[in-house]
């Protein structure tokens, strides 16, 4: 088991593309690192310079104190899962994980016994003399995921490993992969672009843009205190809502003419934007249908005219404005609304965000 430090890391490509600026994190060991953000940010990037697929232009690697840069892969003590199995067609399930052991030279007995005891973990021992192609998608990765743990590495890295399969079996292999992790107990990196396997699977999370990171905490902490707008609007869906509004006094949002009374534990932190724009943030669970909130709230319900209605089974999602700006609320199903009704909404104000509106770094914390 193992833990990794990354300094600095920064990666320049041949075509002078920056894919990582300055990356700094440290890793304990056993933790599930989930690195998420949009295609092109450098999550894949990142985890090929750990796995050592690719160079590091410039910062330091270090696993288990050890420094790790000009190591090559195979001595690296990683075992790395992608999202394209890479199987070898013609080979068994059994060959397929045998495979890296064997070039090892490991004793026979020994490949077998680790080939064996992987495959329970797994539910793929009766499929051990299939070939790939005899296989389905999440039978496939399984062998993907046996061939990573038959290697007892200190360090897994996986690279969108569910990406490819449907969206039931992917919600069923995050699971599984979760109790692996928590079976093994294995010091484990996770490249995902899905804000919700990264809120579900990761210890701590990563979330990067353009090749910088936005922010690493665990999964409540960034969704509870996002640092900026980004992250928050990233993180959570439906996304977070934005407002335009400006800072009457510490107390006091104006929104549209339409003024909110905002709580005592926000008052410092809105003191030196009194007079300006800010941009407020709420997330669309925070948004209740008239009711109890509004009863505790009582200058926050406002009027809503619903656009669409989304039902997501237990919950609805309502589209509509807040003045002339987009506003999104989730609320039960067993309310009684449809699109085009008039209704009245309220926020709960104490779940309130407020980002800086040039910079938009989050002001509370
Ligand atoms: N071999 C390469 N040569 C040049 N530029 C590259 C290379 N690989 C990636 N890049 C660039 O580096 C940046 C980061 O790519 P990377 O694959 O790390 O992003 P990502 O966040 O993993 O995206 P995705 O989810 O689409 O895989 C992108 O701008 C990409 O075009």
């Amino acid at each position: 088991m193992a833990n990794l430090q990354l300094k600095i890391v920064n990666k320049i490509y041949d075509n002078k593309v920056q894919a990582v600026f300055d990356f700094n994190l440290e890793i304990e060991d056993k933790e599930f690192i989930v690195f998420v953000g949009p295609s092109g940010c450098g999550k894949s990037t990142t985890l090929r310079m750990i796995a050592g697929l690719e160079e590091i232009t410039s910062g330091e690697l270090y696993i288990d104190g050890q420094k790790m840069n000009d190591v090559l892969p195979k001595d690296r003590d990683i075992a790395m899962v992608f999202q394209s199995y890479a199987l070898y067609p013609h080979m068994t399930v059994y060959d397929n994980m045998a495979f890296g052991l064997k070039l090892k030279k490991m004793p026979k007995e020994e490949i077998d016994q680790r080939v064996r005891h992987a495959a329970e973990i797994l539910e793929i021992t009766p499929y051990l003399k299939r070939k790939p192609k005899a296989l389905s998608g999440g039978q496939r990765q399984r062998v993907a995921l046996g061939r990573a743990i038959v290697r007892n590495a200190k360090v897994f890295l996986m690279d969108e490993p569910l990406s490819n399969l449907d969206a039931k079996l992917r919600v069923q292999m995050r699971t599984e992969i979760i109790k692996l992790h928590e079976s093994l107990g294995a010091t484990t990196i996770y490249v995902t672009h899905d804000q919700t396997e990264a809120m579900t699977m990761a210890s701590r999370i990563v979330v990067m843009k353009d090749g910088y990171i936005q922010q690493i905490g665990s999964p409540k902490m960034i969704y509870n205190y996002p640092a900026n707008m980004f992250v928050a609007g990233f993180i959570g869906s439906p996304a977070m809502n934005f407002l335009n509004g400006v800072c009457k006094e510490a107390g006091k949002i104006e929104i549209d003419g339409r003024s909110f009374n905002i709580p005592e534990m926000f008052k410092d932190d809105l003191k030196p934007y009194i007079g300006k724009e800010i941009v407020l943030g709420i997330r669309p669970e925070d948004i209740h249908y008239e009711g109890i909130v509004a009863e505790a709230f009582p200058d926050t319900p406002f009027d809503f005219k619903v656009e669409v209605c989304e039902l997501l089974g237990h919950e609805f999602i309502l589209h509509g404005h807040f003045g002339p700006q987009e506003l999104l609320a989730k609320v039960s199903s067993r309310v009684d609304v449809k699109a085009g009704d008039e209704i009245k909404l309220a926020m709960d104000v104490t779940k309130l965000h407020f980002f800086d509106q040039e910079t938009g770094i989050a002001i509370n914390h």
